[in-house]
């Protein structure tokens, strides 16, 4: 006899890095509530887990999620959770982002030797990123504001490049503060970078749980875990991204938020930026707009930033284009 549907547990589809367990972890706890059904964490190896290359030279589009899409299609798990700026902003029919939790903290942080802060570290020093839209914000910053930094390209899970500045292999390295916070290894920031310095990637700090498009009853419990603010401002972020024609390990920055008088909340703002990995060149605007409530309102935005980017030259800043 097969259980009943309503008690059967649904299959979460989740990386096994540390991060990612924290993050499923956190919305199994989440999908249990609002379907009172268990959740059991499925885990599953994607190429971006096991190619050592370097996320530029492997394309990077999609390395930590074609996996786990696919077997989302084959019908091996019920849902899966990514970190938002690691999703394709291209959307395959057969799948539906069912909700998009409340973002958490979108900055990029240091992890510095001897408590250092960005503008302190001295002359020559090494931070290690494997972003070309962090090298490229660094070493613009770095260049007009007299600070000599070398940006080192590496990867690896957050053990790994936290681990380059405790060996004394690099001055600093630069992560997401919201990975850090799902990891409980927050502390261990000595500077969190402005976003007025380093706009985030599309995306970041926010979840996505995606599930399949005919799945109806699952897409309608999730749905109860969608913010519509945080929505709206990655929707406007990724149709920036996919405007830009830009894949995720483009040096493409962009950051939505809400324009506020006193309590009401007046407009959404989306800024944005490219540039050369080097900082030599960089075009970088923002917009604003009413906020959106729909997804073709929030998209508009982002697609009218990147026109405007786009006559400024922001193509032609742009290393890895998607293919
Ligand atoms: N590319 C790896 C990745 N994907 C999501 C996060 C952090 C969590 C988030 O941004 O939601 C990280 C690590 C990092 O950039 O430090």
């Amino acid at each position: 006899m097969t259980e009943p549907h309503a008690t059967r547990a649904l299959r979460l589809g989740t990386r096994r890095s540390k991060l990612a367990m924290a993050q499923s972890g956190l919305v199994a706890e989440a999908v249990s509530q609002v379907t009172g059904r268990p959740v059991e964490l499925v885990e599953i190896t994607t190429y971006g887990d096991v190619s050592r290359a370097h996320l530029a030279q492997i394309g990077g589009t999609g390395v930590f999620v074609t996996a786990l899409r696919d077997a989302l299609v084959r019908g091996e798990v019920d849902f899966a959770v990514h970190s938002l700026k690691d999703l394709p902003t291209a959307q395959p029919e057969e799948l539906v982002l069912a909700a998009v939790p409340e973002r958490e903290d979108p900055r990029d942080v240091i992890v510095a030797r001897d408590a250092l802060k960005f503008t302190d570290l001295p002359r020559g020093a090494r931070i290690g990123t494997g972003s070309p839209r962090r090298m490229a914000q660094l070493n613009a910053y770095a260049r007009s504001h007299g600070l000599d930094i070398e940006t080192v390209p590496i990867r690896g899970n957050v053990d790994t490049r936290i681990g380059y500045v405790r060996d004394g292999e690099l001055d600093a390295v630069v992560l997401a503060a919201a990975g850090l916070n799902r990891i409980g290894r927050i502390d261990e920031v000595t500077d969190f970078l402005s976003v007025d310095t380093v706009l985030p990637a599309p995306g970041q700090g926010a979840l996505a749980i995606e599930c399949a498009a005919d799945n109806a009853e699952l897409i309608a419990a999730l749905a109860e875990l969608d913010d519509p603010v945080t929505r709206a401002a990655v929707t406007a972020e990724r149709s920036l991204l996919a405007a830009l024609e830009a894949g995720c390990s483009a040096p493409v920055g962009a950051l939505a938020d809400l324009v506020a008088d006193g309590q009401i909340v007046k407009e959404m703002r989306l800024r944005g930026v490219v540039g050369t990995t080097d900082g030599t060149r960089v075009v970088q605007l923002s917009t604003t707009g009413p906020v959106p409530d729909t997804h073709d309102g929030a998209g508009a935005l982002g697609r009218a930033l990147a026109d405007e980017m786009l006559a400024q030259g922001a193509a032609g800043l742009m290393g890895e284009r998607a293919h």
